[in-house]
């Protein structure tokens, strides 16, 4: 993708690591990168590697070929006001924030312009994002080059926009659900003998092993499982211990939750 500067307008916890992102793959250079936020101070780390750190919103915009939205939702409509006399037709737009709409976002805008919901997960810092992105008045061209920004820091999938509610829960709510799970690994681990820092590691690496046979092989969970499950072992006991009580109907229900709370405000 040629991009000659890209803005990130709010370095937070997303913003900035997606900058991580984009700085360890080598994809940008630091000095094509703008990143935002109230308080600079916060963003030394990025000052030091060369990236441009301001508080001024317009210049960072101004020129960019993309822009990545990383403020949160109650503030999107004020930043885009704001950085609206630096928008063209040919900018990229790329919101991050849950649950406000290409629509109600274009309608904040002077000119009619490409604009991208894209919902990343916090792996993005280390270029394992499952990324969904949707697109608005976007050509092909554009779209590829989307996929391909994000794509050079993990999967990602061009999805329809009504699906968004549901990537944002299943991939960037799903780290947590994932870290939940191991960190309740690790301790069933250290009641059954082993140091918290061992526990970890054997818990946190069984997670990735599981999740690469999946990506690798393309098989389903339960035929990995199969082959785990001896007869009469231990494996199933506990399995099945596990949804007596209600291991895979909590987390269905807690997927749910999140969904109906992005849908509804409940
Ligand atoms: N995909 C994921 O894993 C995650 C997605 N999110 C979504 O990403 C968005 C951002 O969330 P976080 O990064 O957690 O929020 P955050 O609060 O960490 O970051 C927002 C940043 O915007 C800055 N900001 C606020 N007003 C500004 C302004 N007028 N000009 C420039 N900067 C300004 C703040 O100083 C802050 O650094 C939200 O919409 C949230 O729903 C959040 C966390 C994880
Ligand atoms: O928890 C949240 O509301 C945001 C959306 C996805 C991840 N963090």
């Amino acid at each position: 993708m040629k991009v000659n500067k890209l803005a990130i307008i709010g370095g937070g916890n997303l913003g900035t690591a997606i900058a991580k992102g984009l700085l360890a793959n080598g994809l940008l250079e630091a000095s094509q990168i703008y990143i935002t936020r109230r308080r600079t101070a916060l963003l030394n780390e990025f000052l030091e590697k060369g990236v441009n750190v301001s508080n001024d919103n317009r210049l960072a915009a101004s020129g960019a070929d993309v822009i990545l939205l990383g403020v949160k939702p109650y503030q999107l409509e004020q930043v885009v006001k704001e950085i609206g006399p630096e928008l063209n037709p040919n900018t990229i737009l790329i919101s991050l924030a849950t649950g406000i709409s290409s629509e109600s976002i274009q309608s904040f805008c002077p000119v009619k312009l490409p604009i991208f919901r894209a919902m990343p997960n916090t792996a993005i810092e280390i270029g394992e994002s499952m990324t969904c992105v949707s697109a608005y008045n976007a050509n092909q061209e554009q779209e590829d080059q989307v996929l391909e920004l994000f794509s050079q820091m993990g999967q990602a999938l061009i999805i329809p926009e009504e699906l968004m509610a549901a990537s944002t829960v299943l991939a960037a709510c799903g780290i947590a659900y994932a870290m939940r799970f191991i960190r309740a690994a690790t301790q069933g681990g250290i009641e059954i003998g082993f140091g918290s820092k061992l526990a970890l590691q054997i818990s946190a690496q069984t997670i990735k092993g599981a999740a690469d046979l999946l990506i690798q092989k393309g098989t389903h969970p339960e035929d990995e499982i199969d082959k785990v499950t001896t007869p009469r072992g231990v494996t199933i006991s506990g399995l099945n211990e596990m949804e007596h009580q209600g291991f895979s109907s909590s987390l269905i229900k807690g997927l749910l939750t999140s969904f109906n709370k992005i849908e509804n405000g409940k």
